[in-house]
């Protein structure tokens, strides 16, 4: 892609994770509303392409986006405990704003980061907790209908929406990633529910350069990781974009330790190793919390 590419919510987990894969790849210009340390920014994006923005700015939004040729859409409200007028905003009015003033400017490719949120109804009493284990056969493959097991999820199936609005009306490329629990070096921990859905920062940097690299329509697909345990199939991912994820949550104990006969050089060579250094201020796993939403109770 020779146009710059808009990365919203830019200095969270997920960002930060594109940003160290392909730090390199492509010509960035950074929207958060938060200021982005140095750390957080790869080399040779200038101040000119750092935007300190909420997406609900339609004006500064408008600005954001004038000539790019894509847009990866994550800023929001991440909590599945996020309350209404929250998700309204972040994640609703928010994504409104971006997904219009990218398809007003021309915007080819729009990549938007759903959740697995979108579909969490789907975890019946009768299904779960079969369904997080390997031996079940249960496959979700974005040809259902959202199911939001909380609001949160319910802000992200009307993104997906928009999306949905957005390709048909201005013929914008979009591509809604229902991504699901992203760790950094090793799946969730004792967490069957997490290692099921477990995208490794490597693949989510992969999946998001393919959302900008492949041709598409209007896509719905999981974001998750070759995991054994699965309930979330990641074929349409493979056909429509040409994911080829490196890791599996059953290369770990359920406690998150790589297993001693794990190949780990097998697919080292595959991705390109992250290319700026390290935040030093950031724990291993996890971006520091947005100052401007408490978290998760769970998550503590
Ligand atoms: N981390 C995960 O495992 C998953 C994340 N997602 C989605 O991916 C996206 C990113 O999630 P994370 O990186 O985990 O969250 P995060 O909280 O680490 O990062 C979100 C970033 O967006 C910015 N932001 C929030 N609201 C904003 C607004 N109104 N205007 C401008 N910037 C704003 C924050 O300052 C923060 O830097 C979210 O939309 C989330 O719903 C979906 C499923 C799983
Ligand atoms: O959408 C999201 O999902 C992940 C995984 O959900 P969880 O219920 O298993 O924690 C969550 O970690 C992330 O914060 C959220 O944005």
């Amino acid at each position: 892609m020779d146009e710059p590419v808009l990365l919203t919510g830019a200095g969270g987990r997920v960002g930060q994770a594109i940003l160290r894969g392909l730090g390199d790849e492509y010509d960035w210009r950074l929207l958060d509303r938060e200021p982005l340390p140095a750390a957080k920014v790869p080399d040779g994006v200038t101040d000119a392409d750092r935007y300190v923005a909420d997406i609900t700015d339609e004006r500064a939004v408008r600005e954001a986006v004038a000539d790019v040729g894509a847009v990866i859409h994550l800023a929001g409200d991440p909590r599945k405990t996020a309350p209404w007028d929250s998700v309204l905003r972040n994640n609703i009015d928010g994504t409104q704003v971006v997904m219009r003033a990218a398809a007003e400017a021309g915007v080819e490719k729009f990549a938007f980061a759903s959740s697995n949120h979108a579909v969490g109804g789907y975890e019946t009493a009768e299904r779960t907790p079969d369904l997080y284990r390997a031996e079940d056969d249960y496959r979700l493959d974005g040809s259902e209908l959202p199911r939001p097991g909380n609001l949160y999820g319910v802000s992200k199936a009307a993104g997906e929406s928009l999306g949905r609005f957005y390709h048909d009306e201005f013929d914008m490329s979009v591509v809604c990633v229902r991504v699901g629990n992203l760790t950094k070096d090793h799946p969730p921990r004792e967490y069957e529910r997490g290692q099921a859905m477990w995208l490794s920062h490597r693949d989510c940097a992969h999946l998001f350069d393919r959302c900008l690299r492949a041709e598409y329509g209007y896509e719905i697909v999981y974001g998750i990781s070759d995991n054994d345990r699965r309930y979330y199939s990641i074929e349409r991912a493979r056909e429509a974009l040409g994911y080829d994820p490196a890791d599996n949550s059953a290369d770990y104990t359920f406690e998150g330790e790589p297993k001693p006969d794990r190949d780990a050089e097998a697919d080292g060579d595959r991705y390109a190793p992250e290319s700026f250094a390290p935040d030093a201020d950031r724990p291993a796993n996890e971006s520091p919390a947005d100052p401007n939403f408490p978290a998760d109770p769970d998550d503590a």
